[in-house]
């Protein structure tokens, strides 16, 4: 029914954050709790056992980071949505909560697209039958619109994410995050549980400038305790279309991602060079991988998801042992 409300609802509903969502026993009293980003993160036992009940029928967990912005982690978050979607007997969900920058239902085709409720909570907006996103892109009335908000309500507007959302079974739930490490990150880290997420793939550009960033990035998942599954060195390089020679358009000066993982003892997931036709079919809304399927850096890209598959299906196994 054009212009109604039926099957949606409000916007004001979907903000809605509850204030009293999530205060740890121990920030209980504390004056500072309303102001204090880490007070509105916390989660009681019972709360976060019952948001990682609502997300059981999720196999994979898989963060997507970044220390600078503009590296390409969105791009290479839709990227790896589509390449797991590729096989039709997998459930990929994506989640966007870069909540002040959401660039997902752009790159994914959807904008414009609105969330919808079913009896079962908020339905994510599909691409493809077995590829879901959920971005606050589609809660808001215009892209153009800002989205000013501070951490507690970021951190609620997380919470309603993982605990309204009806996933279903997924096989690989992707979550793109902001650039840094902020309140977003603590967020998701602290309502999934470091172990029940299978790592964080870390997006770096060759550039000392962004390597130095992910020095703190890959300190934060230490810190945390989230696995790193490896890190994607992007930009890497460009391979010319007509002469297929390969120029280094930012040339590292510190010997690159590949100096700063040995150095570091963590994994380099593969490089994905430069392509214009990258950002065309972002910005068309359309897969790359599909769309240009014979370039270098879809080749890159197939590889690293593989990679990614790979580990997350060792990381599975390892769990049942456990078990
Ligand atoms: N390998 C690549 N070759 C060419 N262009 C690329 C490549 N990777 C990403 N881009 C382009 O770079 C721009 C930034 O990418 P993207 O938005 O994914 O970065 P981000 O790290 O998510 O940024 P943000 O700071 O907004 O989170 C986009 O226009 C994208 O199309
Ligand atoms: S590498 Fe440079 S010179 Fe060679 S074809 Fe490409 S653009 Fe031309």
């Amino acid at each position: 029914m054009e212009g109604s409300h039926q099957g949606k609802p409000h916007k004001e509903t979907l903000l809605f954050l509850s204030a009293q969502a999530g205060r740890a026993a121990a920030c209980q009293g504390c004056p500072n709790q309303k102001l204090c980003a880490a007070g509105a993160a916390a989660t009681d036992p019972v709360e976060a056992a019952e948001l990682r009940e609502r997300l059981r029928g999720v196999k994979h967990i898989v963060l997507v980071l970044s220390g600078k912005g503009g590296v390409g982690k969105s791009t290479f978050s839709a990227m790896l949505a589509h390449g797991l979607a590729a096989d039709e007997a997998k459930q990929v969900a994506l989640l966007d909560i870069d909540i002040c920058g959401p660039s997902i239902p752009k790159m994914m085709g959807l904008e414009g697209e609105q969330v919808h409720q079913s009896g079962s909570g908020w339905s994510p907006v599909y691409v493809e039958e077995n590829l879901g996103v959920m971005s606050v892109g589609f809660l808001l009335s215009s892209p153009d619109d800002a989205v000013i908000w501070r951490g507690p309500k970021k951190n609620g507007l997380i919470k309603q994410f993982l605990r309204d959302v009806d996933w279903g079974e997924v096989d690989y739930l992707i979550v793109d995050t902001p650039p840094g490490t902020s309140d977003e990150h603590l967020s998701i880290v602290q309502y999934l549980g470091a172990s029940h997420i299978d790592g964080a793939v870390i997006i770096t550009t060759p550039q000392e400038v962004s390597l130095q960033d992910v020095r703190k990035e890959i300190n934060f998942c230490h810190k945390v305790k989230l696995p790193i599954i490896g890190v994607v060195e992007n930009m890497s390089g460009f391979i010319c279309p007509n002469c297929k020679k390969e120029s280094q358009i930012f040339p590292p000066t510190t010997g690159g991602a590949e100096k700063m993982c040995q150095n570091l003892n963590v994994s380099l997931l593969g490089k994905v060079p430069l392509d214009p036709q990258i950002g065309k079919s972002c910005d068309k809304g359309q897969s790359f991988l599909s769309e240009v399927p014979d370039s270098p850096a879809t080749s890159s890209y197939r590889s690293i998801i593989q990679r990614i598959q790979e580990y997350c299906d060792q990381h599975h196994c390892q769990e049942e042992k456990i078990i």
